[in-house]
């Protein structure tokens, strides 16, 4: 049983001022031959909501939320900017935590969404001295926490568009050779993220779905998951759909790439075709999810994964395309 003196929410992170944007995402990018002009549309991006990422305010929110919930403390680091779990790390051992469980704001497997986490939590242990041990919580992409979490935003968003709106789930993009080396046997991203929207749909009285991509980066001629939302709504429209609910299953906030990428960009191409789209929230800090967490807490300690896990090469996705 869990058994531990503190628990950190471990975060992507983003920055909170218009100077620290192009910083913030040299950090996300390093060493993963993203071209720079990606780079520059995504910085465009940050720079209509004033250099201000939302996720930052959403972590502290669950922090606030997990306070009233669990009976320890709550800290948070993030991987790409302030605060860096490092610095958290710190603290915490300042603090004399000593055995503390991280969860990590991402429910599936793959490189980006998980093992990447690990390796975030392995190098502050490792640079802190006498830090706590962390022991990251299980991945909770089927947990009924998240799911009914999940399916209660659905609903809202039902109510808003009508119950004849098609639902299309989606997700980060990720290269097919991260997807394809996604959990112990390979393919999990993407299975995870179909059982959990198969799971959404069924509690929404539907077994009829789609799960589409969002928010593709890399160099272009490095094949990602598809198809792009957007170009499936085209795809819809033209087989007469008339009404679509999306659902951001692969993300636990309103960051963003779902405020961006989804209320503007495929709210606008809805428009433009004349398409009724309703967008459904995130788990954020819905009831349901914020007590899935204390249950992680409690329940067994989790199974560390295997090492070779989610590993992509060199830890990195390719940089070149695939030959023949
Ligand atoms: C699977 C996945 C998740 C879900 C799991 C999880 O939540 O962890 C996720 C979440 C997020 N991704 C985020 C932001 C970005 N992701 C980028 C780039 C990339 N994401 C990737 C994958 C994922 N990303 C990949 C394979 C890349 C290519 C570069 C690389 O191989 O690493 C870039 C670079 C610019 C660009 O888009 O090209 C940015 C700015 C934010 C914060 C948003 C905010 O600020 O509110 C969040 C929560
Ligand atoms: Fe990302």
């Amino acid at each position: 049983m869990g058994n531990y003196d503190a628990l950190v929410v471990v975060s992507f992170g983003g920055p909170e001022r218009p100077e620290d944007v192009l910083p913030f995402l040299e950090n996300v990018v390093r060493g993963r031959g993203v071209p720079r002009e990606r780079l520059l549309a995504v910085e465009a991006h940050y720079q209509r909501f004033g250099g201000v990422s939302p996720i930052n305010q959403q972590c502290r929110e669950l922090v606030a939320a997990l306070e009233g919930v669990v009976d320890v403390p709550v800290y948070w680091g993030n991987r790409n900017w302030h605060p860096y779990l490092t610095d958290t790390v710190r603290q915490m051992a300042a603090d004399g935590v000593r055995r503390a469980a991280a969860f990590a704001t991402a429910a599936t497997s793959s490189y980006s969404s998980c093992r990447q986490y690990i390796e975030d939590i392995a190098r502050a242990t490792r640079e802190v001295q006498d830090a706590p041990r962390l022991v990251k919580l299980p991945h909770f992409y089927d947990h009924p926490g998240f799911i009914a979490a999940m399916t209660d935003r659905t609903r809202a968003a039902l109510d808003e568009v009508g119950e004849d709106a098609r639902l299309v789930f989606t997700a980060h993009s990720v290269p097919l050779s991260m997807a394809a080396k996604s959990g112990p046997r390979g393919g999990a991203y993407e299975a995870e993220l179909r059982a959990a929207s198969a799971l959404v749909a069924q509690a929404c009285g539907t077994g009829d779905f789609d799960l589409v991509w969002q928010s593709r980066s890399g160099p272009p001629q490095v094949p990602w998951l598809e198809p792009d939302v957007c170009d499936h709504l085209e795809e819809l429209h033209a087989q007469g759909t008339e009404a679509v609910v999306l659902v951001p299953i692969g993300f636990v906030s309103d960051h963003m790439e779902v405020r961006y990428d989804l209320d503007l960009e495929a709210a606008a191409k809805a428009a433009e075709l004349g398409l009724r789209l309703a967008r459904a929230g995130t788990a954020g800090t819905h009831p349901r999810f914020v007590s899935m967490i204390k249950e992680l807490m409690d329940g067994p300690e989790p199974v560390p994964c295997p090492v070779d896990c989610c590993v992509i090469g060199s830890g990195r996705p390719a940089r070149t395309p695939p030959t023949g």
